[in-house]
Order: C-alpha cells, then structure tokens, then sequence
C-alpha cells in the first residue's frame, strides 16, 4: 500500500499590520512539530480517521471535517482535468487546537490538499493548489484568506497579491528574531472574530495601513530590523477584539516592558504573539505568558523561529 503524508506549520496571520494579506509560518525552536499532517493511502473506499491532541475538539462525522471537504473538492478538480479519480482514504493527524488562532483549519487543509497532489503524482501547480486551499479556508472562516495557507504552504512570511498566479510572495524574515506564540487555551471562532468588525475604515486608518505595509516590506528587504518592528501594530482588528482575549494588555504591556520588539495578536486569537531578537527576553516573556495568560489545561507556548520550509512530504 502505498502512503503519502504531508505536514503543515502553523502560522500566524496579519503579523499584527497585514490584516489578511500577510502570514508567517511556525517552527519551534526546540524542534517539535507544530502543525497537523494528513496521510493518503491507497485504499479501495474513502475513509477518514482522525487522531492527535485535540481530534476530540473537531465537529462529530467524518463529512463535517475539512479534510473530507478537501477530498471532494479535490476529486472534482481531478474530474474537470479529465484525471481519474484517486482511490485513497485519508487519516488526519490533529496537534492544532481549533478556534486557536494558530491557523489550525489552514494547516489541516494545506496538508490535506498537499497529500493529494503528491499522492496522485501532482496534477496541479502551486497557484491552483493555493486558490484551492483558499477557497476551502474561506468555506471555513466566513470568508476566503490566504494568509494562514500561503505561509502554511509555502513557508517563510508571506505576502497576498490578490492576483490567480502568483497568489503570494515570499518576503524575506530576520533569521535573528524569535517569536513567542502563546495559545491561552480558549477558543474563538474565526467567523466570529470576523464578524465583529466594521465593514468599513476612515480614510486615516487606510493611510496607516498602507503606510505601515509599505515601510514594513521595505524595511525587510534593507534588514533594517528597527524600522520593521516599529510599524508592527494593528490598526485594523486589535482594538475590536481584545475584548476577547482575556489579559491582552497586560501581556503586551508585560512584553514590551522586557524588550519584546512586537506583540499582537496571531490571527483572530486567542493566541497571542511576541517578537524577540534574543532567547533570554522571548524566554521571559514566554514564562509570564505561561503564568499569566494561558487559562487551562489546554494552552500552551512555544518560542518559535520562522519556518521557511512549509509543508512537506514526511516520512512514517
Ligand atoms: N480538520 C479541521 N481542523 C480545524 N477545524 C475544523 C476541521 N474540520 C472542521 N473544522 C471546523 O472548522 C471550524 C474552524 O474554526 P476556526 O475558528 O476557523 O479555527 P482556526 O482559527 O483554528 O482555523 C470549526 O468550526 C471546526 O469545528
Ligand atoms: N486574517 C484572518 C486570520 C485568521 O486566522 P486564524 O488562525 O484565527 O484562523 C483574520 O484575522 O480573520
């Protein structure tokens, strides 16, 4: 029987000033995984079986997990090529936790799609796997974004251009910093966390926004690490959602105290992130985060440095 599996990062969207059109992907320095997989094997009937830390977390019947959505609208594109369909059952690995605001969706999804197309030889290229992923990603959240897939798949930071080829750019990152990603342990809906904002800005904050993206992609290209870090903040959804983040400000204000060159939110939340450019700050920040932010059992954190090499084909 032959196996293909494939793991996805976890990533962390907008980076505070990129309201869905930037992502970062996630390695944790001490070399765990952090990111779900899915494996496709050669099988007479579809199935999916689930396992991992937070499998019990997802919605009941294998019909409702995004995996299978992944299948189906895969085999249909298979169709539309004229390709035979792929005879495979699936089995996802869970590590992610959902509504956490690490891009757990996306990862699964990324994986998912991943698997498919290595395993059936790849049919398609990279801008037709991520429109796919996107399209998945927005059935999800309420509305399709790219940048917890691109960078799930592609690694590294990642830039959407809004454009079918490419659908995103690879930015270059400082390999010096350190990002602390503290999941607090609850949970918030993504479509939710959307929902909540206006639907539309004053010309100001369309100024900062712009401004800030502009200055930010600059500075990464000059390696001015200051200039970057500085235009770090979230003119967009940080100050409707906090709200549900419970110790937000004192996180943040605890953070920059230390030295944290950046702190926001990862994605809609309830993780939160820190940007660092030495161990021993990330690891105080990391240390107050465990004590302080995470509200249960299930939270967790890790320092973490950017993963540049996105998904990939893993062996058993
Ligand atoms: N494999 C999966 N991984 C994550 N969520 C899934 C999966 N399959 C179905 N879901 C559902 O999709 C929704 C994802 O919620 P969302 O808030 O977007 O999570 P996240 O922000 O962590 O990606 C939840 O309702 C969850 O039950
Ligand atoms: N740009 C999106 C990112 C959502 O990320 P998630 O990890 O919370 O799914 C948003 O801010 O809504």
């Amino acid at each position: 029987m032959v196996t293909t599996k494939a793991y996805a990062p976890a990533s962390i969207g907008n980076v505070s000033l990129g309201f869905d059109i930037l992502g970062a992907a996630l390695a944790p320095v001490d070399g765990q995984n952090l990111g779900d997989w899915v494996a496709v094997s050669d099988a007479e009937q579809f199935s999916l079986t689930v396992d991992g830390r937070f499998a019990d977390r997802l919605p009941p019947g294998t019909e409702n997990n995004i995996v299978t959505k992944c299948y189906d609208f895969f085999q249909d594109a298979l169709a539309t090529k004229g390709v035979a369909k792929l005879k495979v059952s699936m089995h996802l690995h869970k590590a992610l936790p959902i509504g956490s605001g690490l891009g757990s969706s996306a990862s699964s999804i990324v994986a998912a799609f991943y698997a498919l197309n290595a395993h059936a030889n790849r049919p398609f290229d990279k801008d037709t796997l991520l429109l796919m992923m996107g399209e998945l990603e927005g059935q999800i959240s309420g509305s399709v974004h790219y940048d917890n897939v691109a960078p799930s798949y592609l690694g590294g930071m990642t830039l959407m251009t809004g454009q079918d080829a490419p659908v995103a750019l690879c930015l270059p990152s400082f390999e010096e910093w350190y990002w602390v990603a503290c999941y607090s342990g609850l949970s918030v809906s993504t479509a939710a966390a959307r929902r909540i904002l206006p639907k539309e800005f004053d010309m100001q904050t369309c100024l900062t926004f712009g401004r800030q993206i502009g200055v930010f992609i600059d500075a990464l290209y000059r390696g001015d690490k200051k200039l970057a870090s500085s235009v770090m903040t979230d003119v967009i959804a940080e100050q409707h959602r906090k709200s549900l983040l419970p110790h937000f400000d004192e996180a943040r204000s605890y953070a920059k105290a230390q030295g944290a060159l950046a702190f926001g939110i990862s994605g809609s939340g309830p993780t939160v992130f820190a940007v660092a450019d030495s161990l021993s700050t990330a690891q105080a920040v990391q240390t107050w985060l465990n004590e302080h932010y995470i509200q249960n059992e299930d939270g967790f954190s890790h320092i973490c440095k950017i993963d540049t090499a996105g998904t990939r084909v893993v062996s058993e």
